[in-house]
């Protein structure tokens, strides 16, 4: 059994240290970086299994120039949709690589504990069940591991959670309480079940891991980047600093873009979303609140 993460950044770094508990489990990145098991871009194409930590926004030109198709077996694990198309990652991935060879990674894993040995329970989605067992076996005893055919429903809560962060750093950045927060995160997952049952997600993946889970996750801790451009644009800090600052990917910030532009197009109301693509858009916070409240 061969297996590779393809991206070295925290994501990445933390899957292949927990795969690594029971394979050799190789690593490659733009980069070369000094990682055990790191591997140049040509033999980690060569692997069985393959794992995609690589931003959302970077996948499809990723795919166009470095991918072809030769049996591989994928697990992505970016969580975001595509700015400017609206594409979701599965759509993406589908140009590239049959439907039986894709699976999707959700739920609550802040890299940072995952590197640390840390338990979590995650799950593993795809349209064939045999891959998912598959993914799902890979994993150490410190992750539990779960399978699920949503893969559309699991797409939308990795992404739309990441905006709902924002929200919540915004809020928590404003002292708006813990009132407004835990209202904010409710109606924000009401709000995310909305967007995804028009794209046929399934009820019961918004209250399990990679809904509920992964939502109160991000929407509460300073560990999210997410969380924290929300914080950052409360103390009225520019987007531009605050990303040069933050150092690391926070895919809400581009998955809003997305969220805004399809739900004008389809007709969805997603308040929350709208507000926080305003506000990255340079509106203040404060009026998107009273927006909010009197919507
Ligand atoms: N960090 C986490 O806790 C975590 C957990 C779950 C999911 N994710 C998701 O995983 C994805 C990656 O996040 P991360 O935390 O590793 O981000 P990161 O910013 O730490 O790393 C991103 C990596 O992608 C590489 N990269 C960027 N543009 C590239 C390009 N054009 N071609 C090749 N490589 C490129 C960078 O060099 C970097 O190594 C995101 O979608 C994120 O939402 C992250
Ligand atoms: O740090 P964030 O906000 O990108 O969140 C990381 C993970 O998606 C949490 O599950």
């Amino acid at each position: 059994m061969s297996i590779a993460v393809i991206g070295a950044g925290k994501w990445g770094q933390a899957l292949q240290f927990a795969l690594s508990r029971n394979f050799t489990c190789k690593i490659t990145s733009r980069q070369q970086k000094s990682i055990e098991n790191f591997v140049n871009l040509e033999e980690a194409l060569t692997c069985q299994y393959l794992i995609f930590a690589l931003p959302a926004q970077v996948v499809r030109g990723w795919l166009e120039t470095h991918f072809s198709f030769s049996g591989q077996k994928i697990l992505v694990a970016a969580k975001g949709i595509e700015q400017g198309s609206g594409a979701f990652l599965n759509e993406i991935f589908a140009n590239f690589v049959p439907e039986d060879h894709l699976s999707f990674l959700s739920g609550p894993s802040f890299a940072s504990e995952v590197i640390q040995g840390l338990p979590t329970a995650l799950v593993i989605n795809s349209t064939n069940d045999i891959l998912a067992k598959e993914f799902a076996s890979f994993f150490p005893s410190f992750i539990k591991t779960y399978t699920s055919k949503d893969v559309i429903g699991a797409e939308v809560c990795g992404a739309y959670k990441n905006v709902l962060a924002i929200a919540s750093g915004i809020c928590d950045g404003l002292r708006l309480g813990n009132n407004a927060r835990a209202s904010l995160i409710a109606r924000g997952l009401v709000e995310m079940r909305r967007f995804g049952k028009y794209f046929g997600a399934q009820d019961e993946t918004f209250l399990g891991l990679s809904g509920a889970g992964d939502l109160f996750l991000t929407a509460s801790s300073t560990l999210s980047r997410n969380y924290r451009v929300g914080l950052f644009l409360a103390e009225g800090k520019k987007l531009e600093d605050i990303l040069i600052a933050l150092g690391e990917v926070a895919e809400g910030v581009f998955t809003s873009a997305a969220i805004f532009e399809l739900s004008l197009k389809h007709t969805i109301y997603t308040p929350i979303a709208h507000e926080i693509a305003l506000i990255l858009k340079g509106k203040e916070p404060r009026i998107s609140v009273k927006d909010l409240l009197a919507d």
